[in-house]
């Protein structure tokens, strides 16, 4: 993959062959900060392996896939609590939170960002009250 050319994103967006080449430094912030969930994938693959001493994301992942679920539920459910109480700040706060844990998830698992930008582009345009609906009925 190219570096700072995000897997996936690119053409989906728009951007033509050349401009996905741009140096990061051409690409405008609001460009650029579309990408920050690929950077921040990319800098926790990085991490891995790295010492827990000096990485925060390197000491999760040498605390195992259980304790990076525990702690995604738990933002998650930080993220909850904020919602119900109406703490917009608050909320996006965790919700950083989340996205922040859900990569490490996706680093430990092995899942590419791509693979995920994939399934939602499939889903793309089918309600979610049609696919329900589609669903097989149970038999009982
Ligand atoms: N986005 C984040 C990010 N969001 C939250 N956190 C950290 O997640 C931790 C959550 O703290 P908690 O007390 O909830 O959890 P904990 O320290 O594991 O404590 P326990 O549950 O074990 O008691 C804090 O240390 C936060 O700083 C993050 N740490 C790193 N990043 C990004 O990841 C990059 C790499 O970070 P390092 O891996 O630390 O180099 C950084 O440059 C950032 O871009």
């Amino acid at each position: 993959m190219t570096p700072g050319c995000p897997s996936g994103w690119a053409a989906r967006d728009g951007m033509t062959k050349d401009r996905k080449h741009m140096p990061q430094d051409t690409i405008s912030p609001r460009e650029n900060r579309r990408d920050v969930l690929e950077r921040l994938y990319h800098t926790v693959m990085a991490r891995k392996g790295a010492s827990p001493s000096i990485s925060h994301s390197a000491r999760l992942m040498a605390r195992g896939r259980s304790k990076i679920a525990q702690k995604f539920g738990e933002e998650a459910v930080e993220c909850v609590i904020e919602a119900i109480k109406g703490d917009r700040h608050g909320l996006i706060s965790e919700s950083a939170d989340v996205l922040y844990h859900l990569i490490v998830m996706w680093v430990d698992a092995g899942i590419d960002p791509a693979d995920v930008w994939a399934e939602l582009e499939r889903r793309e345009g089918t309600s979610g009250i049609e696919e329900k609906a589609s669903r097989p009925k149970p038999a009982f």
